[in-house]
């Protein structure tokens, strides 16, 4: 891999029809926000496809650097013009009780990492491939690190990287998970893409910064006003925890902004399976079945399962049936996913809000009856169940929110796997398995006007969501495992698949 360029892309100053956010100003943090303040940022991967270039003689290098990345960075320029927190910094001054983004539109940037990547075709097909698994750890020169210190953490970082030897670029962003979470960075990425599309279309390659004016549709335009979340009590009470808690981790009164080190470990392999639509649907029919049996007596009609139950509910178990061996001495199987929370608080938040609007949920389950016949039922009831109950309030237990994180992490660095106590005082550590992502992002819709991405990726620990790459409605499940597990875990998932 060779980096050919680091820059700094500026917001465009050009003043555009959106009065939000102020130009230069600062965004204080909501509890959602502080929630994750020292957690690893996550990094989300796109592959593009460079379509042949329309004069010939002009090669996939030429045509990259000649045409495409000088549009990506103006229309990159131009989106951030919208999204100006994103070329900011956090920082926790000493006279704040909580840390605040700050940015000033003369003055801040994002930071844009070219690189070159010396892959050949049969070493790009394996990362992009949904049909075998490659090193884990191979796609992290793909992404770029934050620039985080004790005193300022940027918020965003990108990387574009050319494959030249196979007619690819790839875009890696690494978010700051304390300023926005997986739905506004794909707000963000399909801003970039429609602006940059939007250049593309006035077909006037000469045109310099200072003549374009591109505005946002209103489903693009970020939602910045927080005083809704900020003024609650309740709300603005746990945001006071949060930060006290992250004040006392790792040492008394410590500000630092430092990130915990992300584990990626060596020995692991990650791989993408695609559950297509027509197995969802026999998914779906074996638990209509199934709840048939049981609401018969009642004459009612079978709660609709979604397609997010089932799938979470089918991976879980087979990953269950993988580890096996070693999770032997655990009993108690922990499922972690996140709910956005947006259009579930009591008056819902645009689906455009700007920042982190998560809730975990987080359901627990027995190992022995995951690897029973009824494990399969038993998730997506217990899921289903849980999703159902979140009509009762998003913000049940959320004083917990971050001792719980906050123990993970240390559990983290301290053991890669789960055991039992010593002590037998101490409760069981459950076998944790979290969900990332969401179809919902719709990535694979992200076209910056090369065509629709041809693979994309999280980069984070945990089970990825998203929708499937070849639009039939299923869904892709990505996976980072030890490369015996994912063996047994692919066997259990196909078998699995083909008997229904
Ligand atoms: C809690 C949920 C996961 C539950 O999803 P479910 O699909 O099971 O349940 P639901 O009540 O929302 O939807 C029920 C049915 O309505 C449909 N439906 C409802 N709202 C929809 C919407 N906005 N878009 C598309 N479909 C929708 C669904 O297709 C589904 O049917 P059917 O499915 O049958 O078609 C979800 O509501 C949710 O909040 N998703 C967002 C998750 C999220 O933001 N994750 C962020 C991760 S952050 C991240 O990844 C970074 C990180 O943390 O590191």
């Amino acid at each position: 891999m060779e980096v050919v360029e680091v820059c700094r892309v500026a917001p465009d100053p050009l003043p555009v029809a959106s009065p939000e956010p102020p130009k230069s100003s600062s965004l204080p943090l909501t509890f959602f926000d502080l929630r994750w303040l020292r957690v690893p940022p996550p990094h989300w991967l796109i592959f593009y496809q460079i379509p042949a270039p329309n004069t010939s003689g002009i090669t996939t290098s030429s045509f990259f650097f000649d045409s495409i990345l000088p549009k990506l960075k103006h229309s990159l320029s131009l989106t951030l013009h919208h999204f100006l927190p994103l070329a900011g910094n956090l920082t926790w001054p000493q006279h704040s009780p909580e840390p605040v983004i700050v940015y000033a539109e003369q003055d801040d940037a994002v930071s844009l990492s070219v690189a070159q990547s010396t892959a050949d075709s049969h070493h790009l097909s394996a990362l992009i491939s949904n049909h075998d698994h490659h090193d884990a750890t191979a796609l992290l020169p793909l992404v770029a690190n934050l620039a985080v210190t004790d005193e300022r953490a940027s918020v965003i970082a990108i990387q574009v990287t050319l494959f030249p030897n196979c007619g690819y670029f790839s875009i890696g962003t690494t978010m700051h998970h304390a300023v926005l979470d997986g739905k506004t960075l794909s707000l963000f990425m399909k801003s970039w893409a429609h602006t940059c599309r939007s250049l593309i279309g006035s077909g006037n390659q000469t045109m310099t910064k200072s003549h374009v004016i591109i505005s946002l549709p209103e489903e693009l335009k970020p939602f910045y006003a927080r005083a809704r979340l900020m003024d609650d009590s309740a709300m603005a009470s746990l945001g006071a925890i949060y930060s006290n808690q992250w004040l006392d981790f790792d040492g008394p009164n410590n500000r630092s902004l430092k990130l915990k080190p992300d584990n990626h470990s060596h020995d692991r392999v990650r791989r993408t399976f695609q559950l297509p639509r027509a197995k969802i649907e026999k998914l779906r029919r074996l638990m209509l079945v199934k709840d048939d049996v049981e609401l018969h007596v009642d004459h009612d009609k079978p709660p609709h399962v979604s397609t997010f139950s089932l799938t979470c509910a089918y991976v879980l178990v087979c990953l269950v049936k993988a580890e096996v061996e070693e999770v032997v001495n655990v009993t108690n199987i922990l499922l972690i996913f996140a709910v956005d929370c947006r259009s579930r608080l009591e008056p819902p938040l645009p689906m455009t809000y700007f920042g982190n609007c998560v809730s975990p949920e987080f359901i627990a389950l027995d190992k022995q009856v995951m690897l029973g016949k009824e494990g399969f039922v038993e998730a997506v009831h217990a899921i289903s169940k849980a999703i159902k109950g979140l009509k009762k309030g998003v913000l049940n237990g959320a004083e917990n929110w971050v001792s719980i994180l906050i123990g993970g992490l240390r559990h983290s660095t301290s053991s890669s796997s789960p055991r039992r106590s010593s002590s037998s005082s101490t409760p069981e550590i459950p076998r944790v398995y979290a969900i990332v992502g969401s179809p919902r992002f719709e990535f694979y819709s992200i076209d910056f006007g090369w065509g629709q991405p041809k693979k994309v990726e999280v980069i984070s620990g945990g089970i990825s969501l998203s929708e499937s790459r070849n639009g039939d409605g299923g869904l892709e499940i990505g996976l980072v495992l030890k490369k015996h597990q994912m063996e047994a875990f692919a066997s259990f998932f196909t078998q699995g698949l083909e008997s229904l």
